[in-house]
């Protein structure tokens, strides 16, 4: 079912893309675009935050990489944090705890090292601080405008590869995953937690990709294995021109919610941590995805909230309403 309001702004999305590449074209210097035409992006709002140069570099390739941002005193908190909650110090609700498909059966690895991801820590107080974080935040309000929600998060901790290659995640759109819309008022924060390089499986990114649409998503056929709810777009030509983010740590990547993007082995012995988190602006509404290229990543979700709190009344957007946190503004729709 979609709304009449939705309707609108699907036309004007649409108008603002057929416009888009004329009005890019028209321009000779990126300092002309602040300040003639502010209303021709689509995918940036008019913050004063982003450089002219930043925000054409987002509307072009759909990410942005901004250096430093986040202080290694706050990462080391981040993953004392991450440490207890491996060692079962902490109990907390609603939060996932995944490991490794090719470990999950074994009885010999524990705490930290059995842990590939964490997921939804909004319970976390000394995760979540990193989605509060006023520097990120700032950030975020170009893409989301002022009402923002923090919508998923994740600490990723990827494993030393076992030899069956699940350390990968597959190429895939993060807007699969959403039953909100629309997509360019959602963003991720992706922060590196440590140097990340393509050694030990950095981000890949197909730049520009952002301005495609959803494209239908399912398990790879890989040999060793994959990892649960791994979706990656379907025929994906691995030959694909595509740009490994290397980062340091405390830098961030912002990047749209339909960028291909995945990431490679780790081939270290290390485990190679970044935190993340998804933000959406308050004013997205949800969508019913049933007949839709999501429904299979939806059942899956549905089947997993009914093994976790027992309910089976649990629709894909109410798994999604209660995971989502207002960290700046007004809780005005999500
Ligand atoms: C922008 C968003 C992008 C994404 O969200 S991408 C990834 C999304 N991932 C998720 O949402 C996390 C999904 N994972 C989970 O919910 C849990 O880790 C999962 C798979 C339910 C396992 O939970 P546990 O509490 O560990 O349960 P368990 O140890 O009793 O295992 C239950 C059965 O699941 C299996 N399992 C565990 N981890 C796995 C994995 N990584 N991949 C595939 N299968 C896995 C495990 O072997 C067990 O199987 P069986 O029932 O014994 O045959
Ligand atoms: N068939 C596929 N379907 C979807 N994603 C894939 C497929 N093959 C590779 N990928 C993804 O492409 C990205 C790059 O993978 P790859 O393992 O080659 O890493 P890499 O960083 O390029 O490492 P290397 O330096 O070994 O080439 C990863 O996200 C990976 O999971
Ligand atoms: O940190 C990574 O390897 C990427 C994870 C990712 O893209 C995701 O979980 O959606
Ligand atoms: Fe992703
Ligand atoms: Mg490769």
């Amino acid at each position: 079912m979609m709304s009449r309001a939705a309707d609108r702004l699907k036309v004007v999305l649409n108008h603002l893309d057929g416009s888009h590449g004329n009005v890019r074209a028209s321009f000779t210097s990126a300092q002309s675009v602040s300040h003639h035409h502010p209303q021709s992006f689509r995918y940036t709002l008019d913050t004063d935050i982003l450089t002219p140069e930043q925000r054409l570099s987002y509307e072009e390739n759909g990410f942005i990489l901004i250096r430093n941002l986040v202080s290694a005193e706050d990462i080391e908190k981040f993953r004392k944090a991450f440490e207890q909650i491996c060692k079962r110090e902490v109990k907390v609700p609603g939060l996932v705890v995944m490991k490794d498909v090719s470990i999950a059966k074994s009885e010999f690895v524990e705490g930290e090292k059995a842990v590939t991801k964490l997921q939804d820590f909004q319970e976390v107080p000394g995760l979540f601080r990193y989605c509060t974080l006023p520097q990120i935040l700032k950030y975020v309000e170009c893409f989301t405008g002022p009402n923002i929600m923090a919508m998923h998060t994740m600490l990723i901790n990827k494993p030393p590869d076992t030899g069956k290659r699940t350390s990968r995640h597959p190429m895939h759109q993060d807007l699969h995953y959403f039953a909100f819309r629309p997509a360019d008022h959602i963003v991720c924060a992706w922060t590196a937690m440590e140097k990340v390089h393509r050694q030990n499986g950095c981000l890949v990114v197909l730049p520009g990709s952002h301005k495609g649409s959803l494209q239908e998503h399912d398990y790879p056929e890989w040999e060793g294995g994959i990892n649960k709810m791994y979706h990656g777009v379907r025929n994906y030509d691995p030959n694909h021109s595509r740009v490994h983010l290397e980062m340091e740590k405390g830098d961030t990547v912002f990047f749209h919610p339909l960028l291909i993007h995945g990431s490679g082995m780790n081939q270290t012995e290390g485990f190679r941590k970044a935190i993340s988190c998804h933000y959406a602006s308050a004013d997205c509404y949800y969508i019913d995805v049933k007949g839709t290229t999501q429904e299979n990543i939806s059942d899956e979700v549905k089947d997993l909230a009914f093994r976790k709190y027992g309910v089976d009344s649990l629709s894909f957007q109410d798994t999604w309403a209660l995971r989502g946190r207002l960290v700046r503004g007004e809780r005005t729709s999500l």
